[in-house]
């Protein structure tokens, strides 16, 4: 693959398209909001000149990269990719208008990936002509930083499609695992929430403090930070509609949210973002 298109330069799209752009691919980034394009070239030359400072980068390679990187208001100039990659908001008919109108403006081969959570690539290729060369590519945040990509596939999707798109993430330095048939929240986020399920459970039913069960899954799994910790990191609005989402559509009892997730989402509760959640932050203390 020669040249990569992102739509929606946000949170997602500005870094997947940075990282492209860094890996010697030409790369459009185009959003339909002029603030967030502006935006994005900002983030761009910021993260640039930080790297440069650091030595992570030469000169010359920040000049290559911001080459590499065509921040476009018309959604013509993807017309020639070969892969695109979707980041714009998180809603179904936004997604799919998009997906229709690429669909009428790029030839048959280009492939279409949606980094989407939680919309299911097969439903997106529905609205397209070319349902083979539809799924989720999915990054995590900060795309820059975090080297998995999820590729989920759905029946349509040949295996040459499949080896396509893995390869591309290769090339841009980033580790792909492949989930043969959808399911929401793929693989990262379903053991997320099944982890962060119990620790909730164990502490609205008072088996132990927030800091003690953080500590043991720290301490006892090796992981990097507590899931009630990350929870409060992550946003616990964020968490809470993304389960009621996936208990809406599966009715699967398990993707219910916790009761207290429930409640914390509605005094307000938010984590970080709101300066309390399972911990109080200023002073930092568990609730
Ligand atoms: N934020 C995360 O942690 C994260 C992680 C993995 C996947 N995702 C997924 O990535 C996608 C983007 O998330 P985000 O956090 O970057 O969102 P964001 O709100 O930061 O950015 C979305 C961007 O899309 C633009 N946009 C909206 N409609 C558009 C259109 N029709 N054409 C062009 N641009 C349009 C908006 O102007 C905005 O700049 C979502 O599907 C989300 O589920 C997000």
């Amino acid at each position: 693959m020669e040249k990569i298109a992102v739509i929606g330069a946000g949170a997602m799209g500005r870094q997947i398209a940075l990282q492209c752009a860094l890996s010697g691919l030409k790369t459009v980034l185009n959003d339909s909001r002029k603030e967030s394009l502006e935006q994005a070239a900002d983030f761009v030359r910021e993260h640039l000149d930080k790297r440069v400072a650091k030595g992570r980068i030469s000169s010359e390679q920040r000049a290559t990269a911001l080459g590499n990187l065509d921040l476009a208001p018309d959604l013509a100039a993807a017309a020639d990719a070969d892969l695109i990659i979707e980041a714009i908001v998180e809603k179904f008919e936004p997604k799919a208008e998009l997906f229709r109108t690429l669909d009428r403006l790029c030839p048959p081969q280009t492939i279409f990936g949606t980094n989407s959570s939680n919309i299911r690539g097969s439903r997106l290729a529905g609205v397209t002509a070319r349902p083979q060369r539809v799924l989720n590519i999915h990054f995590f945040n900060p795309a820059l930083v975090m080297e998995l990509v999820e590729v989920v596939v759905h029946p349509a999707v040949p295996a040459e499609i499949i080896e396509e798109v893995l390869a591309f993430c290769r090339s841009i330095g980033k580790t792909p695992v492949v989930l043969r048939k959808e399911i929401p929240g793929f693989i990262v986020n379903r053991i997320f929430r099944a982890l962060t399920r119990e620790a909730v459970s164990l502490y609205e039913e008072g088996y132990a403090s927030a800091e003690d069960i953080d500590l043991a899954v720290t301490k006892g799994l090796g992981h990097p930070m507590g899931p009630l910790r990350l929870l409060d990191t992550t946003g616990i609005d964020v968490s809470y509609l993304a389960r009621m989402d996936e208990y809406e559509e599966t009715s699967v009892e398990s993707a219910k949210p916790n009761r207290l997730l429930k409640e914390m989402y509605e005094r307000g509760e938010w984590g970080k973002k709101s300066g309390k959640g399972f911990y109080i932050y200023g002073d930092d203390k568990a609730k």
